[in-house]
């Protein structure tokens, strides 16, 4: 039984059905989760059209054919609602029943060993229990400070208002520098709001290379983002239901009206919490509201009979779609080793450990510039303790990448294990770079030693050719 139809949650349910067990999937929402409906999905749909503009706008040629043109935001809008289903859920429904999932709808809630009772919208419980398990794939809900007058009353936008706004807001300001931050603010600030950005730290992205925030930065102050480090906000007050909000700051630096500023909207980019509050963890005795431990088969820890998974968001372990179906995978294969008698295998790379969730997990952060990143950062790897290198590379010394656009800008960083002559981390900032971030990944979890990767030839004239100097960086 899988508790939470999203990302995760499917793709435990496809491997448990594809090993020929019954399964059963509880939703209390939308069948595809945060990430068809509210964030992954209209985020990127909202996102794409302002780069393909930028991509046009720097390349001679193309540059005189869109012109200065902006956005046509009530087309972007359009196209976002598309990549929605307009909220609907119907096609994922349909792809539950053609795979043989049964659907059942409701609030979930652990109610002893395998056991789940699942309450429906007028009320009334089933109580299903399951043969051989349960999986909570509940996901992650956003976290809000509690301790900021008038946050509440001012009714902040989240990620779901961020990504399912029906109108573009005219003033706009965004708390949070991390990835949901950063995106959201380039995002309105291209279909024409006003955008604050306003970050209590000094830097964006503060768990990538430190290259990436700094370049994060310089295009979103490009793109006319207003970017304030050592910022936090104290109080907010919203003048009626509809008026505008008005934030008063404990500044670093000076913004407008001393250091109150005044905006149509506030988003709250500051985190994710997991949903599990209410989700009868104290029956298996586990404390609600917690983050699921698990070990790396993403079975639950503290619960004895090896019946209760945990996989996505809600283990904590990397909060990305793409890793939480990895952990599906592995979770499915291990529900379906234990239920027909067999021993998992646990080792590194087995084929019942997420051992990529800490040594390769990819991410994309879709802000111009892109940024692409993989396994360890430099300062993570020396945290380790490991004996590494850093080897950097401006990506517009590169043909293809100048042939992709005009003064590309652009820097990649390998770290390299000197001891074992492998890669452990890469970042790529620049445009574009999204697509080559799976030819590091595999370098990073294949572990592919560097004598070897001396013969992977990147193509010419592309991006990819980076590698070569890369190469010669760690070599060398
Ligand atoms: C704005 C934003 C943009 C993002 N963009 C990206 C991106 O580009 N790439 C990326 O990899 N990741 C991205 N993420 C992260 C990504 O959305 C999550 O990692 C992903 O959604 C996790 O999937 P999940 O299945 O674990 O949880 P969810 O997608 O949250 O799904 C959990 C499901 O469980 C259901 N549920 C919860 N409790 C119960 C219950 N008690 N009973 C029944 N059902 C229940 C929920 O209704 C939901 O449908 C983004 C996140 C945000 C906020
Ligand atoms: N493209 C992608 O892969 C993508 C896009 C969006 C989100 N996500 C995932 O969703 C998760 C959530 O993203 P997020 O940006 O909400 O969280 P985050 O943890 O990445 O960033 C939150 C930021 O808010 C700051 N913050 C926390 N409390 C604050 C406060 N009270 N005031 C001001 N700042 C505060 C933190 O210091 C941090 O920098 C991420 O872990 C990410 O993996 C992924």
């Amino acid at each position: 039984m899988v508790l939470g139809a999203g990302p995760t949650g499917e793709n435990v349910a496809d491997r448990t059905v594809a090993a020929g067990l019954r399964t059963v999937i509880v939703e209390a929402e939308l069948v595809g989760g945060e990430c068809s409906y509210w964030a992954c999905m209209p985020s990127k749909a909202l996102l794409r059209p302002a780069a393909a503009l930028d991509d046009a706008r720097a390349v001679g040629g193309a540059r005189e054919a869109v012109g200065g043109g902006q956005l046509d935001a009530a087309a972007v809008l359009a196209r976002r609602d598309s990549f929605t289903s307009h909220w609907k859920d119907d096609g994922q429904v349909q792809w539950l029943r053609d795979t043989g999932i049964e659907l059942v709808r409701g609030h979930g809630r652990l109610a002893g060993v395998r056991t789940v009772a699942v309450e429906a919208d007028d009320g009334t419980e089933r109580v299903l229990t399951a043969r051989h398990a349960v999986a909570v794939c509940t996901g992650s809900r956003p976290v809000l400070p509690s301790d900021v007058p008038g946050l509440a009353d001012a009714h902040p936008w989240t990620n779901r208002e961020a990504t399912g706004s029906p109108t573009v807001p005219g003033r706009l300001a965004v708390v949070g520098g991390g990835v949901v931050g950063v995106e959201m603010a380039c995002a309105w600030r291209a279909l024409g709001s006003e955008v604050v950005l306003l970050v209590r730290g000094d830097a964006l992205l503060p768990r990538m290379e430190p290259f990436a925030g700094e370049l994060v930065a310089e295009g979103l102050r490009g793109a006319g983002v207003d970017l304030h480090f050592g910022t936090e906000v104290t109080s907010l007050e919203r003048a009626g239901a509809t008026g505008p909000v008005v934030l008063s700051l404990n500044d670093g630096e000076r913004l407008t009206e001393g250091e109150r500023l005044s905006a149509d909207e506030v988003l709250y980019a500051t985190g994710r919490a997991p949903r599990t509050a209410d989700i009868g963890l104290e029956q298996v005795g586990l404390r609600p509201g917690s983050w699921l431990d698990v070990d790396d088969s993403c079975t639950v820890l503290g619960v004895d009979g090896e019946w209760l998974y945990a996989a996505g968001d809600v283990n904590h372990r990397a909060l990305l779609t793409h890793q939480g179906k990895y952990q599906a995978r592995i979770t499915g294969a291990a529900i379906a080793a234990r239920a027909q008698g067999r021993a998992l295998d646990t080792s590194r790379w087995g084929a019942h450990s997420a051992s990529a969730d800490l040594a390769g997990a990819p991410q994309v952060v879709f802000t111009q510039p892109e940024v692409a990143a993989v396994g360890l950062t430099l300062a993570a790897a020396e945290r380790l303790g490991l004996r590494v290198k850093a080897v950097d590379q401006e990506i517009g010394d590169v043909a293809g990448a100048s042939l992709y656009a005009d003064g590309y800008r652009g820097r990649a960083r390998v770290v390299f294990d000197l001891d074992r002559e492998v890669i452990v981390g890469a970042c790529l900032v620049g445009p574009a770079v999204a697509e080559l971030l799976h030819s590091a990944t595999v370098a990073v979890v294949g572990e592919v030693p560097i004598d070897r990767l001396w013969h992977a030839v990147p193509a010419y004239p592309t991006i990819s050719e980076v590698w070569l100097r890369l190469l010669e960086g760690c070599r060398g």
